[in-house]
């Protein structure tokens, strides 16, 4: 059974088609990246994946069971685009981590020893564990960013949609964060992550599927940089004997694409 489906799907914004025919499958256990230039639709992409965005044809499958009928949203955690977990709001990070416990407890019953476990290994998977009394707003932008991945873990999804998580982020929470996703993926987690730089993550990702204008550009290994041919991760993919793609963005696709 596929975590994610795609089929078909586009999507538009008042009249604006901005997603056309985008077909994507995320199997268990997988890392695949989303990678594109601004604007290209991958933040679209997902939030059509969650439901915040309605797809104008196609299909969506979450585990197997049409998007439409899905109920098991606490399998999914989603982080999204930098909102800033601390702005205006005066909780601390011990609560914007139980908050993320809420789909798992319904908000009507008290948190039990399994609700206070979940929030405990959470901050301590991102490194937090000692700043859980702390406000939110005394954080630095890359720890507030750790504390909203920790409230999606705290939820124990099966797969992690994350937007960006790692924009901006100063390089020890990046690498905190790549230990963490590392850890969930050994736990079993499939993880879909929308992405600028990979940087540490890079090692972890699987699949990096590239958007450019709306459509799938490319499905399969990291495409590396044009110019990029010393660096390690050079397979011998060559962009630049393609003159038709390059320039998509700064992720030049390689000719080796997966179909499905
Ligand atoms: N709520 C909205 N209403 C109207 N147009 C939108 C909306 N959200 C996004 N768009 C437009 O849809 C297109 C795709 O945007 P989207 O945010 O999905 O791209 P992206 O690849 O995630 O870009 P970024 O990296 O800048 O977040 C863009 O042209 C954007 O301006």
């Amino acid at each position: 059974m596929t975590v994610l489906t795609v089929r078909h799907v586009a999507v538009a914004y008042g009249g604006r088609t901005v997603l056309h025919d985008v077909s994507l499958r995320v199997d268990p256990g997988e890392m695949v990246a989303i990678l594109g230039a601004n604007g290209s639709g991958k933040s679209t992409l997902v939030r059509t994946v969650l439901g915040l965005v309605p797809a104008q044809s196609g299909e969506i499958e979450l585990f197997g069971v049409a998007q439409r009928r899905f109920r098991q949203w606490a399998r999914v955690g989603y982080v999204p685009q930098r909102i800033g977990a601390g702005s205006g709001v005066p909780a601390t990070v011990g609560e914007v981590v139980a908050s993320g416990r809420l789909a798992r407890r319904g908000v009507l019953r008290l948190p039990r020893r399994a609700d206070r476990d979940a929030v405990r290994d959470a901050l301590h998977d991102v490194g937090l564990a000692d700043r859980a009394g702390d406000p939110v707003s005394t954080l630095s932008g890359g720890q507030q960013q750790r504390t909203l991945i920790a409230r999606a873990l705290a939820g124990e999804p099966d797969l992690l949609i994350l937007d960006e998580p790692t924009a901006g982020v100063d390089a020890d929470s990046q690498q905190a964060f790549a230990e963490t996703l590392h850890r969930f993926r050994q736990r079993g987690g499939t993880v879909v992550l929308v992405a600028h730089e990979l940087g540490p993550l890079e090692p972890l990702i699987d699949r990096a599927v590239v958007v450019h204008g709306g459509r799938i550009a490319h499905d399969g290994p990291i495409p590396q940089p044009a110019g990029h041919h010393a660096g390690p991760g050079h397979d011998h993919v060559h962009p630049h004997a393609m003159p038709e793609r390059q320039g998509i963005c700064d992720w030049a696709p390689s000719e080796r694409t997966r179909t499905f």
